[in-house]
């Protein structure tokens, strides 16, 4: 049994976007890290304000990046079979993750939508929220996030058909770089029946109503 902080294990497999085990989350190793980082920067970790901050960090990379030690599987758990064949929307999901070129975070929307297949076999939609922090919880690229939820989806629902819209602004494009605050970046992916022109018109306009 490993122990668990903030909800997370603190020592199972992480895995990578791929699904591959590469090792465990080394908070010791983290928090050593952070310190030579204000070292490299100039600062005192010594300093009052800073000595407790090394392993504060440690302790958020663990619950920021907590997405790396779970699998869609383990959230996508609680399946009913209610015969609903029509389309099922949730919009609005709060997205916080990390661009995985800055490590600095993006923030934004998802909206998670999907067909049931022929056995009428759905999720909770709490669950389709949950899926979406597995994903975002690690480090990332947008357009990666977008696909990973869809295909996670289609693997384990097998439903007809998935659309996955997610809008965010960049952190790395606002604070620093090209220095663009407000501007969103919208990723999408559609599969299977939602690729049908009525249908992804169907979907669009639940994702655009308001
Ligand atoms: N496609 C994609 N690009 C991203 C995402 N997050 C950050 N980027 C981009 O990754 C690129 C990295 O570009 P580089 O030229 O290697 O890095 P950089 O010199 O810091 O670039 P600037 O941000 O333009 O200052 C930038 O254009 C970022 O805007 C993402 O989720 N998807
Ligand atoms: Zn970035």
């Amino acid at each position: 049994m490993s122990d668990v902080v903030d909800g997370v294990p603190s020592s199972i497999s992480r895995v990578t976007g791929a699904g591959r085990a590469v090792g465990e989350y080394d908070e010791k190793r983290a928090e050593a890290a952070v310190r030579e980082l204000l070292l490299a920067v100039g600062e005192d970790p010594d300093r009052e304000g800073l000595l407790e901050t090394p392993a504060r960090v440690a302790r958020a990379y663990r619950e920021i990046f907590a997405g790396l030690y779970q699998e869609p599987a383990d959230v996508l758990t609680t399946t009913f079979d209610l015969g609903h064949e029509e389309m099922v929307m949730v919009k609005d999901i709060e997205v916080y993750s990390t661009c995985e070129h800055h490590l600095v975070p993006f923030h934004g929307v998802a909206h998670v939508g999907y067909i049931p297949g022929a056995d009428g076999r759905i999720t909770g939609l709490s669950k389709l929220a949950r899926l979406v922090d597995v994903y975002a919880r690690r480090p990332q690229v947008q357009e990666r996030l977008t696909s990973q939820v869809a295909d996670a989806l289609v693997e384990i629902l097998q439903p007809r058909g998935v659309l996955v819209v997610v809008e965010c602004e960049h952190l790395c494009m606002s604070m620093r770089g090209v220095r663009k605050p407000g501007s969103r970046t919208v990723t999408s992916a559609v599969r299977g029946q939602m690729r049908d022109v009525a249908t992804r018109a169907e979907a669009m306009s639940l994702v655009l109503g308001r």
